[in-house]
């Protein structure tokens, strides 16, 4: 592997005699890690945990992931191992047992923002942000099949948080960096590499922190993490920012089996990974509090406000409700013929979003209804809240699945004019419509696998499955 002179030659400073084994590591292949979500898969795989979360595996080679339906069922998510320490900085820093606001402002494609949708407590809202356009679509898909109903996903420049004063308690800004970390995965970034995009990395930086940070409460937390090894967009960047504000580094406690390198730059505690000493890519984060006392949450002010959210019409809302399984924890709202539901615990702080930033998706979509006709949507399918007792459920193997999956014909026994809720392995992959004796195929277009399907399917092939 080729690596940029002047990269070397820092890095060869910065890890002293250390250099040659991490040097070894690059020449590795990657590891391969998935995040399990638990409100869909109750088992524990038979495989190596990560040791710094609760829900993530090793597998022991990269598998057809495309090719595993229980991964487009939203069962579990392929991330980076080093990154899944943002499970550490929340649960040592923050009380998961209060409701929170919570922003995750650069989400693409949504690693981190399933992980803290994952360890929030119901009634907490998260906020999951995206700049470039056509990456908060494909954010809002992986938060979609994710299924948690207390999501918001906003297509957002980061100056448009200052609309926000004081509004968040937690706020992860998972940088754009110049991506050092990622050299052995990924040859454009070792291409793109160069001390001067490093600079412009760092200033950017500094700007999204100074454009957010009005937006963060008083008391409120701060993670910070890129994927780079240079102090100029890591610690230099936290020591810049306690320079321009009043922010104080916290610590966390490390295993020391863990393999995870605390730093320290005037007095701005980081914590980095290499891939000689973790079994994961390259990774920094950083915890600040943001200094003054944060006020107590109340949920809504009691005073009748004007909201942007229109609530569903009570017919529609009747039509649906049993859809959910809890209805009466949801507020039911109507965009057009959409009909969606969101916790009713965070509806005032949801409806401040949506006054204040570009939503794209919210809560839980639930139906489209045109004149009498109601269609259940597919996050309907994908939200843990389903009733799968209203639906005919029928169960698909491997095959049907991945069929179903690239929007293709499939046929199942039965008639009449029914939905029909698509399984496999028990989790919910969409719908379909029974019409006579054909069944129409409603996965989502844009959604769909678009490889070809090898001749002959095999479970090993990869499916989660084999090792739960
Ligand atoms: C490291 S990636 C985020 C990965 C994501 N947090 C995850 O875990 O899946 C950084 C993201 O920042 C976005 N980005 C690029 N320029 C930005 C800017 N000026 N302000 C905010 N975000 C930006 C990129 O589009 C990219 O999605």
């Amino acid at each position: 592997m080729e690596l940029p002179i002047s990269f070397v030659e820092r890095m060869k400073t910065q890890l002293g005699s250390a250099y040659a084994q991490f040097e070894t590591a690059l020449q590795q292949p990657a590891p391969v890690s998935i995040r399990l979500n638990l409100r869909k898969l109750g088992q524990q795989p038979q495989l190596p945990s990560v040791p710094w979360t609760d829900t993530g595996y090793y597998l022991p080679e990269r598998p057809l992931f495309t090719l595993d339906p229980l991964l487009h069922a939203g069962a579990y998510y392929v991330q980076e191992a080093s990154s899944m320490f943002l499970e550490q900085a929340i649960r040592q820093t923050v009380n998961l047992d209060q409701p929170l606001r919570v922003l995750d402002l650069c989400g693409a494609p949504g690693g981190k923002s399933t992980h803290i949708a994952s360890l929030l407590s119901e009634d907490s809202m998260l906020v999951a942000n995206e700049v470039i356009r056509s990456r908060a679509t494909i954010l809002a898909e992986n938060v979609t099949k994710w299924g948690s109903g207390n999501v918001l996903v906003t297509n957002n420049d980061p100056r448009d948080f200052g609309k926000l004063p004081d509004f968040f308690d937690v706020m992860v800004v998972d940088a754009p960096c110049s991506g050092e970390g990622m050299f052995r995965k990924d040859l454009q970034a070792r291409q793109e590499w160069s001390e001067e995009n490093v600079k412009l990395c760092a200033q950017r930086q500094q700007r999204i922190l100074m454009d957010v940070w009005e937006a963060l409460k008083p008391g409120g937390i701060l993670i910070y993490s890129t994927c780079t090894w240079n102090e100029a967009e890591n610690e230099s960047n936290m020591a810049w920012l306690a320079e321009q504000e009043n922010a104080t580094s916290l610590s966390l406690r490390l295993d020391p089996a863990w393999g995870v390198e605390a730093s320290e730059l005037n007095g701005m505690k980081g914590y980095r990974f290499y891939p000689h000493q973790v079994q994961g890519e390259g990774f920094f984060l950083a915890v600040i509090r943001k200094e003054g006392i944060a006020e107590a949450l109340v949920h809504g002010s009691g005073k009748k406000k004007k909201h942007k959210l229109t609530p569903a019409g009570k017919k529609e809302q009747a039509l649906v409700a049993d859809w959910l399984i809890e209805p009466d924890r949801f507020e039911w709202l109507q965009h057009g013929e959409v009909i969606s539901a969101i916790p009713a615990t965070i509806f005032e702080y949801a409806d401040q979003v949506y006054q204040k930033l570009y939503v794209v998706y919210a809560g839980i979509e639930v139906a489209e209804a045109k004149g009498k006709k109601l269609k259940p949507l597919h996050a309907l399918a994908l939200s843990p809240y389903l009733n799968k007792a209203v639906f005919r459920t029928e169960e698909l193997d491997l095959e049907s699945a991945l069929r179903y999956l690239r929007k293709e014909d499939i046929s199942l026994e039965g008639s009449g004019n029914d939905w029909v809720l698509l399984q496999y392995k028990g989790l919910p992959l969409g719908w379909a419509k029974q019409i006579g004796n054909r069944m129409n195929n409603y996965y989502p277009k844009e959604w769909r696998i678009r490889m070809e399907l090898p001749q002959t399917l095999e479970e090993e092939l990869f499916s989660l499955g084999q090792y739960l």
